[in-house]
């Protein structure tokens, strides 16, 4: 109960930051991104594609695309696990049930991936050691116990809090970078 608490509570933080704030935050965040050497030695870079209140990686792609092989979540409903798989174009991303973009269930089969250099994470809520707070599926902490890769977790300024709490499988990002902060762990 206390955790979901918690998670209404990051959440309305987030989804309070202006629309117009939230884009200017997440253009400085990609720009800080690129200046990382994480990211300049990244070949591989698995990248969520934004919806709601989230940092707004989508228009990152554009770029991205150009510079580094772009690896996407790819997620089946009613299975926890969550796989990735290459992005080639911006055009084949298409909605799933929570009207995320992602790519078309077969598409995704067929470009499926396992190792990937950096790992862009999101999350409601990160703390001073790296541990995060996401919507509660568990799909990320699945996902870092199968997949290496540095973890970075993004998020706004507003995002970083004192401490989550914390479970045995949870496993902390590497790195948190918001607009202001640059954490490594
Ligand atoms: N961009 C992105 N993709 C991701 C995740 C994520 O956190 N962010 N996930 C990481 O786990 C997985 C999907 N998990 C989800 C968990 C909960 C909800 C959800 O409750 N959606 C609400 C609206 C949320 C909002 O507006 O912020 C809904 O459907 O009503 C959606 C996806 C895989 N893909
Ligand atoms: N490595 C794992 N193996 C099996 N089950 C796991 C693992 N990690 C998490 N889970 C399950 O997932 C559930 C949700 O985990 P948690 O509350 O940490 O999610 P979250 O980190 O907020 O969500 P998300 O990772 O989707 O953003 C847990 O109750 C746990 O049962």
């Amino acid at each position: 109960m206390k955790k979901k608490c918690l998670r209404n509570n990051y959440k309305k933080i987030r989804d309070e930051i202006p629309e117009s704030t939230r884009k200017e935050k997440s253009r400085a965040i990609f720009s800080r991104l690129k200046s990382l050497d994480e990211y300049k030695e990244a070949k591989r870079i698995f990248l969520f594609v934004s919806m709601g209140s989230e940092v707004e990686t989508i228009h990152w792609l554009d770029d991205l695309l150009k510079e580094k092989e772009v690896l996407i979540p790819a997620t089946k409903k009613g299975d926890s696990e969550m796989k990735m798989a290459r992005l080639l174009s911006k055009d084949e991303l298409v909605e799933n049930y929570w009207g995320i973009l992602e790519l078309p269930e077969d598409l995704a089969q067929a470009r499926e991936e396992t190792v990937c250099d950096l790992i862009i994470t999101p999350g409601l809520a990160f703390d001073h050691s790296g541990y995060r707070m996401g919507y509660g599926g568990g799909f990320y902490d699945r996902f870092f116990s199968s997949h290496e890769g540095f973890r970075l977790g993004v998020g706004f300024h507003e995002q970083l809090v004192h401490e989550v709490p914390r479970n045995a499988y949870d496993l902390p990002v590497h790195a948190f970078l918001s607009e202001t902060d640059c954490l490594v762990f």
